[in-house]
C-alpha cells in the first residue's frame, strides 16, 4: 500500500489470498471516498509487497510470488492515479445539464483522477453557474459585449471580427495564466465559435479542447442541430431516419474536428421535437462522460511517459 498525501489517494496492490498471489491495482480517493481499479501491474502477481512512491512511479518492491524469489518491478499504471488530478475547465452557455453530468462523473470516479477547476459562461443567467455553486466549482462570466469587446448592435463585420479576436485572445490568456491552467477544456453547450486567437495559444500549450455536438459527423454543423434534423425527419429527408450525437476535438472549422465518440439516434414518428430533445440529452449525458474519461486517461498516461 502507498499513500500520496499531496492528492489524497491511497494505492493498494497485490497480496496473498489463501492460494496464489494477486496483481490487481486499486486507488482510493480520500476526498470522494471512491475506489478506482487500474490496469493490473506487470506479472508475476506478488503478495507481502512494499509500495514506496518515488518521484516518478509507484514501485512494487520485494514481495513474494507463489514460487519465485523476491524481485522489484515498477508499474506506471498506479502513477497516474497517484498523480495530481487532471485539471479540467468547462465552458457552457445555458442549462448546464452536460456540465452536471461531468461534475457527477468526476465525483464518482467514472472520469478518473480529475478536478473541474473552473466553469466559464458567456451568459450571465446560465443555470450552469448554479450547478457550479452547488458543486463548489469557481465560475466566471465572460461575454463578448458585456465585457466591452464588441459594441452592442455592432454591424460592421470588420469591427465584429476584431472584437471576436480580442475576446478570444483575452480568454486564452485567462486560461493560460498560472493559477488555473487546464489540461483539458470541455465545451458543454458553449454557444460561441472560437477563432484562432483562442485555439492557437491553447494548442501551443498542449491543452486539448473537446466539444459535444448533437449531430453526426459532417451533419448539421452549428447551432440548432437537433431542430434541423427533426425538420428533415418530418419532411422525409433525414438519411436512414437517424441523427445522432458526437464528442469531437475542436478545430477552427466548426464541428469538423476529429470525432472521439459518435452515437446514432433514430428518430421516431410518435415523438415531437421536445421528446426527441429529451432523449438526445439523456444520450449526451452518457457520451460526454465517456469521451471525457477517454481523453483524461490519455492525458494521465502521457504524463506518466514523460
Ligand atoms: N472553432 C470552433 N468553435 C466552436 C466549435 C468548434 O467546433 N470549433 N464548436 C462550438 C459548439 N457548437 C456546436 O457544437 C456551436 C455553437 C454555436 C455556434 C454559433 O453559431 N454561435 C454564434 C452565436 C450563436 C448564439 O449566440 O446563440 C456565434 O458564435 O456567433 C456554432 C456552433 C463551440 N465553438
Ligand atoms: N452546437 C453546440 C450545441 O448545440 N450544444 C448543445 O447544447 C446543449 C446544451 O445543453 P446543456 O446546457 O443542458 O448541457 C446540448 O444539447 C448540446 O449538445
Amino acid at each position: 500500500m502507498a499513500a500520496n498525501n499531496t492528492n489524497g489517494t491511497i494505492c493498494v496492490h497485490g497480496d496473498c489470498p489463501s492460494t496464489g498471489r494477486l496483481d490487481d491495482v486499486w486507488v482510493f480517493d480520500v476526498t470522494s471516498q471512491t475506489w478506482t481499479e487500474l490496469p493490473a501491474a506487470p506479472p508475476p502477481a506478488r503478495g507481502d509487497l512494499r509500495l514506496p512512491l518515488s518521484a516518478r512511479s509507484c514501485i512494487a518492491c520485494t514481495g513474494t510470488t507463489a514460487s519465485e524469489s523476491k524481485a522489484a518491478r515498477s508499474f506506471g499504471s498506479a502513477l497516474h492515479a497517484m498523480a495530481d488530478p487532471c485539471r479540467i475547465v468547462v465552458f457552457a452557455s445555458g442549462n448546464g445539464s452536460n456540465f452536471q453530468a461531468l461534475i457527477d462523473a468526476v465525483k464518482d470516479g467514472r472520469i478518473p483522477n480529475s478536478k473541474i477547476i473552473r466553469l466559464i459562461v458567456n451568459r450571465a443567467k446560465a443555470y450552469a453557474t448554479t450547478r457550479a455553486d452547488n458543486a463548489g466549482i469557481p465560475w466566471e462570466y465572460f461575454n463578448l459585449i458585456s465585457h466591452g469587446f464588441q459594441a452592442k448592435g455592432e454591424q460592421d463585420p470588420v469591427k465584429i471580427q476584431e472584437a471576436r479576436n480580442k475576446y478570444d485572445a483575452a480568454l486564452a490568456e485567462k486560461l493560460l495564466k498560472g493559477d488555473y491552467k487546464p489540461e483539458l477544456v470541455i465545451l458543454a453547450g458553449w454557444m460561441y465559435v472560437f477563432g484562432k486567437a483562442f485555439l492557437d495559444p491553447l494548442e501551443a500549450a498542449g491543452i486539448k479542447i473537446i466539444n459535444l455536438h448533437p449531430a453526426l459527423p459532417g451533419k448539421y454543423d452549428g447551432a440548432g442541430a437537433i431542430e434541423r434534423a427533426y425538420q428533415d425527419f418530418k419532411a422525409g429527408r433525414l438519411e436512414n431516419n437517424r441523427t445522432g450525437i458526437m464528442v469531437h476535438y475542436v478545430i477552427d472549422q466548426v464541428d469538423r474536428g476529429e470525432p472521439i465518440l459518435v452515437r446514432e439516434i433514430e428518430c421516431r414518428e410518435d415523438e415531437d421535437l421536445h421528446q426527441l430533445e429529451e432523449r438526445i440529452h439523456k444520450n449526451e449525458h452518457e457520451l460526454i462522460v465517456e469521451a471525457a474519461a477517454l481523453v483524461v486517461k490519455q492525458i494521465l498516461e502521457q504524463r506518466s511517459r514523460q
